[in-house]
């Protein structure tokens, strides 16, 4: 049993999955391995800002001649223009040679023999108005993103922008979902010996919040430690992750500790000193080939027990293994109590909370196999112990752990 900072310090400590080369689009919440320069200059030419007209400095007396040759779109190319000349442009199109600003379509007016003229007090007869000055945004070669930047939909756009068409990303871990208990059933009223699943529901979608990609169906093992063992067997397709939902005790249903030892795991810590949640494990199997490990997070079977351990554990683990251990959504953030906070008997307590304007309370219905105060808890409080401290009096700081997927959960109606 190791204390909880340092399993999730270990956890955090885990090396990122070696860089992969993908489209764009398949990067999207990956974290970059290289830097994204542009490989043309941003914009590419000196291109309109405005519909309307690319005229000379200086306009004639008479107004400008227009050229019998308008852009019909962005894909024109005008030819250049001469001294005391325009032509019409749209948002976007190449600035002819010779043009000196683009006079908009609203400022602008033609005489009966069809020339130009700008309003009086135009401002766009100024040198290079509404125009976009090639290389403004950024030079050919320029960093753009860097190496460990997020890729976000709005990142995956710049890259675009910038010509690219594939990046080095470490990828997300794969994740395989295990759920272990005889007597889980996943639809329906359960019978007496029976419980509903908790976990499948809400599984996939989680780990894909906090960064992994769940793969396929969710694997369901009776208890039965053989079994489980062949479930974790290595193959070419092993995935980076395998989550494991109960059977992590040491009872002669809890088959996970003897199918690790059935397949040489390395267990990085065997329980972690925190209420509840205290029987997760992590653990690493041999390698299938060079650099290709796959690591086992066993939940325990109670339902909070299993989202504390998820929580505190399975996220700072996923963010170290996507390369980005310094992710927001993994650290503690300190809030105020908003009342006492009980600790637990012994090991740090996990209390799922609520954010109210006064700090946060706890969400309530916070037994390990509970779910109801969870459903509407932001995160979890992290409660010291014993030796460690004895509670958190209301209006105190406290490190708040919080649960991605939740933030967005609102003030319930048994609020005193
Ligand atoms: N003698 C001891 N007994 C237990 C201890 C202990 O220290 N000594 N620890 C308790 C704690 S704490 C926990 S947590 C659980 C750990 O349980 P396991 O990980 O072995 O999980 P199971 O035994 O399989 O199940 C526990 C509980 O959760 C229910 N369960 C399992 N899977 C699901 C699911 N997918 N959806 C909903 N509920 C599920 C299962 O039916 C059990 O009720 O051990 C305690 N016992
Ligand atoms: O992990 Mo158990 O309470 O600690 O459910």
């Amino acid at each position: 049993m190791i204390p909880l900072e340092e399993a999730r310090g270990l956890a955090a400590a885990q090396a990122a999955l070696s860089p992969v080369q993908v489209p764009v689009e398949q990067g999207l919440g990956c974290v970059l391995a290289e830097p994204v320069r542009t490989l043309l200059p941003i914009p590419h030419a000196d291109t309109s800002a405005m519909d309307g007209w690319a005229v000379t400095a200086d306009p004639p007396g008479q107004g400008w001649e227009v050229s019998p040759i308008a852009a019909t779109g962005p894909a024109d190319i005008l030819e250049p223009l001469q001294s005391g000349q325009a032509a019409g442009v749209v948002t976007g199109s190449p600035i002819p040679e010779g043009a000196s600003s683009v006079l908009r379509s609203e400022h602008s007016r033609r005489d009966e023999q069809g020339r130009l003229h700008a309003e009086p007090e135009t401002p766009d007869l100024s040198p290079g108005r509404n125009i976009r000055t090639r290389a403004a945004e950024a030079d050919q070669g320029e960093e753009l993103l860097a190496a460990g930047d997020l890729l976000t939909p709005l990142r995956a756009a710049t890259a675009a922008v910038a010509g690219v068409d594939t990046l080095l990303v470490r990828p997300r871990p794969r994740a395989q979902i295990i759920a272990t208990g005889t007597e889980v059933i996943s639809s329906g009223i359960p019978a007496p010996g029976e419980v509903r699943d908790s976990f499948s529901m809400a599984l996939p979608a989680l780990l894909t919040a906090m960064g992994a990609q769940p793969q396929g169906q969710i694997l369901r093992n009776p208890d039965d430690a053989e079994a489980l063992a062949a479930s974790l067997a290595p193959g070419p397709d092993s995935p980076e992750l395998v989550v494991t939902v109960g059977g992590t005790a040491h009872s002669p249903a809890d088959p996970l500790r003897r199918a690790l030892a059935a397949r040489s795991a390395q267990i990085l810590f065997p329980a972690v000193d925190m209420r509840p949640g205290h029987p997760v494990v992590l653990a690493q199997l041999p390698e299938s080939a060079p650099g290709q490990a796959t690591y086992v997070l066993g939940l325990p079977g109670n339902p909070l027990a299993g989202y504390a351990a998820l929580t505190a554990i399975g996220l700072p683990l996923i963010n170290a293994l996507r390369g980005f251990p310094e992710s927001a959504a993994a650290q503690p953030r300190r809030m105020r109590a908003g009342q006492d906070l009980e600790p637990a008997r012994k090991g740090t307590r996990l209390l799922p909370v609520r954010y109210t304007p006064n700090g946060v309370v706890p969400a309530g219905f916070d037994r390990p196999h509970m779910m109801r105060g969870l459903a509407h808890a932001q995160a979890f409080a992290i409660v010291p112990t014993g030796d460690r401290g004895e509670g958190i009096p209301a209006g105190a700081p406290v490190d708040c752990l919080p649960i991605p997927t939740q933030q967005e959960v609102g003030i319930q109606p048994w609020d005193d």
